[in-house]
């Protein structure tokens, strides 16, 4: 199943800036596994935000909850999520 997922980060003023570093770096080997194993198909900056909108490409639903969930800026993000199906146009060979 495919969802387009859109997530704006909002890391509180007051965290220290090693510890964002930190929580950054975590976050991009974790997104890097995803992507690596397909279930992160796309990652796109959406530009001049500090938001993302992602493609994952999972089983179900709780799968989805689980690896969104375990993202490190998950507490700290904003997320909204939409259901895709196929477009009855889409010439694309790998939709699902
Ligand atoms: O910077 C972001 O949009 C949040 C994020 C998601 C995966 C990643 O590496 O950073």
């Amino acid at each position: 199943m495919l969802f387009q997922v859109e997530m704006t980060v909002k890391l509180p003023p007051e965290m220290p800036a090693e510890r964002a570093a930190e929580i950054k770096a975590t976050e991009k080997a974790y997104a890097q596994e995803l992507q690596r194993a397909g279930k992160w198909r796309h990652l796109w900056r959406v530009a001049g935000s500090y938001s993302n909108v992602s493609i994952f490409d999972v089983e179900d639903n709780a799968e989805l909850q689980e690896l969104v969930s375990n993202l490190p800026l998950f507490p700290y993000m904003a997320i909204s999520v939409k259901p895709l199906c196929r477009h009855p146009s889409s010439i694309c060979e790998d939709d699902a």
